[in-house]
């Protein structure tokens, strides 16, 4: 239901990306995560992985649409490890944490809060029974290193979306209850701005080797506290979940009417596309078959993780990451459905191999925002993006991210101090 005062058409989305933080490294943290678990122990580049990052949110801009960010959250975490019983300054935390339990402390030194897919479920003002947008942050509890993300989440969605005449900022689910946010959740409307059909989509654990990370539970409270009108319930193929899709924006994405996903994205397939056809009939599905597009190449080159956005002149556009190209079935595949007479009318592609090493495309980077003109207006300003915000931002990075980290810096007080100093200094850049 919309509220009176919003026109459909000047409902815009809006991508807050993560700004990735200056402690980015490959611990291997993500069981279930293949490209996490491959990468562990290599050598990362915080500085480079921020200015990839930087780079796809100047392009969004390019291409009209607006732009936000979440700032990166303070790592090495200490005051988590003060709950684990370590005390004294910070570094004699770290250096009692490293000592007593290297493994923990990488979790507490994680940069994980980039993925902002997984910071929240955002429904837009028109699915939700208040006519307000309703945000919940996810609890990320299937993860050591991601469930100590969601305190800072809120206190960060508090400032950007605190005038609750158009937002509404609820708690996380229980952590008993695995919420992984907007990564396992599709919307099909006919544009941002009219009445939409959300569809949740949770893991079924069936004891397999990796773990299903978005419970049912958890979809199903989150639709209740936003007042969603109209939702469906799906769940991820266990077989996809087995070959590495830890989430279902592995496999899927939605955007407008088009639901563009992987055969093997969902256990119901048939059922799921009738039920979606019958309570959104302009939708248009377009499905990549197994036989162009093995699961394992949509899985390595992340097609399904990209952005689909809507531009300004009406059409849509695929964000893609380089891999895809990389891939040749992908690139076959892309080759011969874009553009012309189907609803994808173009595409792009971009390097953000820093953040595809740690299993996280440039759908994971962003979590959608869809909202009217007057709710844009009261949207904290520091947390929005322009072209001379970035420039500042390109030389923050440039001056304080370390340029590498290898698995032995985590250990290292330098490597600290440096992920410190660079959050303090980013935070006084943007007055906060
Ligand atoms: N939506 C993309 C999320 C990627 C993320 N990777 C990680 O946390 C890897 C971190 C590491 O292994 O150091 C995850 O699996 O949740």
């Amino acid at each position: 239901m919309t509220s009176p005062s919003t026109d459909p058409r000047e409902v815009v989305e809006l991508n807050f990306d993560g700004l990735i933080g200056p402690s980015h490294n490959y611990a291997g943290l993500s069981l279930g995560n293949v490209a996490s678990a491959g990468n562990k122990g290599s050598v990362s580049r915080p500085r480079q992985a921020a200015l990839q990052g930087l780079a796809k949110m100047r392009r969004v801009m390019g291409l009209g649409l607006p732009q936000g960010f979440f700032l990166p959250h303070e790592r090495p975490h200490t005051s988590w490890l003060r709950t684990l019983g370590f005390s004294g300054s910070d570094t004699q935390v770290c250096a009692d944490a490293v000592a007593a339990d290297p493994q923990l402390f990488a979790n507490a030194a994680s940069a994980s809060a980039m993925w902002t897919a997984n910071a929240a479920t955002v429904s837009p003002a028109a699915d939700t029974r208040d006519g307000r947008v309703h945000l919940t942050p996810a609890n990320l509890s299937s993860m050591t290193h991601r469930s100590l993300e969601w305190t800072e989440t809120v206190r960060q969605l508090k400032l950007m979306f605190a005038d609750e005449r158009f937002f509404a900022v609820h708690d996380p689910v229980p952590a008993r209850f695995g919420d992984e946010g907007a990564a396992n959740f599709m919307r099909l409307a006919r544009s941002h701005g009219d009445p939409g059909l959300e569809i949740f989509v949770f893991g079924e654990d069936r004891g397999g080797k990796y773990p299903a990370r978005q419970a049912l539970r958890a979809s199903e409270a989150v639709a209740r506290k936003h007042g969603v009108e109209e939702a469906l319930f799906t769940a991820q193929s266990a077989e996809a979940i087995e070959a590495g899709a830890f989430h279902n924006d592995v496999v899927a994405v939605a955007n407008g009417r088009v639901l563009f996903a992987h055969e093997r994205a969902f256990e119901y397939r048939a059922e799921l596309f009738d039920e979606v056809r019958r309570l959104f009939p302009e939708v248009e599905i377009i499905e990549v078959p197994d036989s162009e597009v093995s699961l394992e190449d949509a899985i390595a080159s992340y097609l399904f993780n990209s952005q689909l956005l809507s531009l300004p002149d009406g059409s849509q556009h695929l964000v893609l990451p380089t891999e895809c190209r990389d891939t040749p079935s992908v690139k076959a595949w892309l080759g011969s459905n874009i553009g012309g007479n189907g609803p994808i009318h173009g595409a792009s592609f971009l390097d953000v191999r820093e953040s595809m090493r740690n299993g996280g495309g440039p759908a994971c980077l962003r979590l959608r925002v869809a909202a009217g003109a007057e709710a844009r207006a009261a949207i904290d300003t520091r947390f929005l993006l322009d072209d001379e915000k970035a420039d500042t931002l390109e030389r923050l990075i440039e001056e304080y991210w370390p340029d590498s980290v290898s698995p032995g810096d985590l250990a290292a007080p330098d490597f600290w101090e440096a992920c410190w100093a660079a959050r303090r200094a980013l935070l006084a850049q943007l007055g906060f």
